[in-house]
């Protein structure tokens, strides 16, 4: 692992089936009891990243809410920069720091989120060069963060080999769906090489959580 980048858990509930959503965008799979032990771990990391889609879909706090604990900085990758104003990071990000990365491309005014308090940051030509962003991140002093999905922004991690530990739940639904959203999406890998070490498992209630390590 450079030593210049923050590490990087990657932290998701699934169905049986491997899908982190139904087909109409329900993600609500963990237990309580989960969560309690979702909102440790984010109150352990220096920040917690999503993309775009998750936050419009999801309308997600990510704060830490369970347990006691400081807020982890919020990051949502959202090339474009079409993020809802009227989201909930959005709306608290003057309480709680916020950051939006779009890439240089994106022609859109970034005025309405800075005014808001979102840190609008600019990295990679048209899609978000996330090696180049883990960098960024280090620098402001971000040693830990946990990626929160969704299938699309996972992939792009796994795809520049950037996830050094995997934690997701396996919950006990079956949703089923070929557009319903797996894990990890993209174009996928044509090899089967990308392997893992599993570290520890844990059994909570209905649940089991699965820890994997590079
Ligand atoms: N069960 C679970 O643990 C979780 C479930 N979800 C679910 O996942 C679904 C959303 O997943 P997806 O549609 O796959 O979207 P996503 O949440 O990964 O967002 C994708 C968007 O993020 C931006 N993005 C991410 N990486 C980028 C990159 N390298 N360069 C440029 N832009 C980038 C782009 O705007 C892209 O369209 C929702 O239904 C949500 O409920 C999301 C998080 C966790
Ligand atoms: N670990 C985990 N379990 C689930 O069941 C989930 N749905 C998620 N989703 C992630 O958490 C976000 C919601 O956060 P808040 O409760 O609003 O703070 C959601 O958007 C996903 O990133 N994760």
């Amino acid at each position: 692992m450079e030593k210049s980048r923050p590490y990087v858990i990657l932290s998701a509930a699934i169905s049986i089936d491997g899908k982190i959503a139904t087909r109409t965008g329900k993600s609500n799979l963990s237990s309580r009891k989960d969560l309690v032990r979702v909102h440790n771990l984010r109150k352990s990391v220096d920040a917690v990243l999503v993309g775009k889609n998750t936050v419009n879909v999801d309308d997600p706090l990510l704060t830490v809410r369970y347990v006691k604990g400081k807020n982890p900085i919020r990051i949502i990758l959202d090339s474009k920069g079409s993020l809802s104003i009227k989201s909930n990071v959005v709306k608290t990000a003057k309480k709680i720091p916020t950051m939006l990365v779009v890439s240089e491309n994106s022609s859109k005014n970034v005025k309405k989120f800075t005014t808001k308090g979102v840190q609008v940051i600019r990295c990679g030509k048209k899609k978000i060069d996330i090696k180049k962003l883990l960098k960024i991140l280090g620098k402001k002093g971000i040693k830990k963060i946990a990626v929160e999905g969704g299938g699309t922004t996972n992939w792009y991690f796994f795809k520049e080999k950037l996830v050094d530990e995997i934690v997701v739940t396996i919950t006990p639904y079956v949703l089923g769906g070929s557009t319903a959203i797996s894990l990890v999406e993209g174009v996928g890998f044509g090899k089967i090489s990308n392997s893992f070490k599993l570290k520890k498992i844990e059994k909570i209630q209905n649940e089991i959580v699965l820890h994997y390590m590079s």
